[in-house]
């Protein structure tokens, strides 16, 4: 679904912060171009997040996590569509922090700001619902959200393993590894090497796709 059009203008502000830069002087280089379009959502990313940590032990910037997606994508996985990227960096910024879909409209564009949109989840939810839902969206969406995702879940279970959140039970790390796998087994396709790493993972648990 499309989001309506707002006049916004890119750029507009929401908090006492500097989001962007001068824009006067345009870059001519495509290459320059997108090293702004980059920066510029993980610096925005960087601010929305800033009060927020993980659910781990040493409570980690909780921007790690979208840093840390963006960079399986290109890192591993190979993906250089730069709005894949864009979208792995702000994929939170709704679901987790007081930013509206209008404001990434404004700020990135209705493609950016309607691909999050496919990865945000309904926090009014009961989680238990927000769960079942993920299920069922993961073979209905596009395949760019198909790719943030994967990367999402790899970087989740990777976490899991290396450092669970606090007071987490062996018991329920294997849960979320098994729901984990109901979502990856609805992107199959996707992605060679972050679906190998996945399925790496699930094996060590005993779970097949
Ligand atoms: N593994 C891990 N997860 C953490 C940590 N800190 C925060 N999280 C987030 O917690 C969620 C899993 O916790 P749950 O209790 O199952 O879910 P909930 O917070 O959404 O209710 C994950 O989101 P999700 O719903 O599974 O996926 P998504 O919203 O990222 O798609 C993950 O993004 C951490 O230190 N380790």
């Amino acid at each position: 679904m499309s989001l309506p059009t707002r006049k916004l203008g890119r750029g507009s502000q929401s908090q006492n912060m500097p989001m962007t830069g001068e824009r006067s002087s345009q870059p001519v280089d495509p290459a320059a171009k997108v090293c702004k379009e980059i920066v510029r959502c993980v610096n925005f990313a960087a601010i929305k997040h800033k009060d927020q940590r993980r659910k781990d032990e040493a409570q980690s910037p909780y921007v790690n996590h979208v840093i840390g997606v963006a960079y399986i994508l290109t890192s591993e996985a190979g993906v250089s569509d730069v709005s894949v990227i864009q979208a792995a960096l702000l994929h939170d910024t709704v679901e987790d922090t007081n930013t509206s879909f209008y404001e990434l409209q404004a700020e990135f564009g209705e493609d950016i700001a309607n691909l999050v949109k496919e990865l945000t989840d309904d926090k009014s939810l009961p989680a238990e619902e927000r769960k079942k839902l993920q299920v069922i969206h993961a073979p209905k969406s596009s395949y760019r959200a198909k790719l943030v995702k994967l990367a999402d879940k790899l970087y989740n279970l990777r976490d899991l393993r290396r450092s669970p959140p606090v007071g987490w039970s062996k018991e329920r790390i294997q849960e979320y590894f098994q729901w984990a796998a109901q979502v990856v087994s609805g992107l199959r396709g996707t992605n060679k090497q972050m679906e190998e790493s996945l399925c790496d993972l699930f094996s060590e648990r005993g779970i097949t796709l």
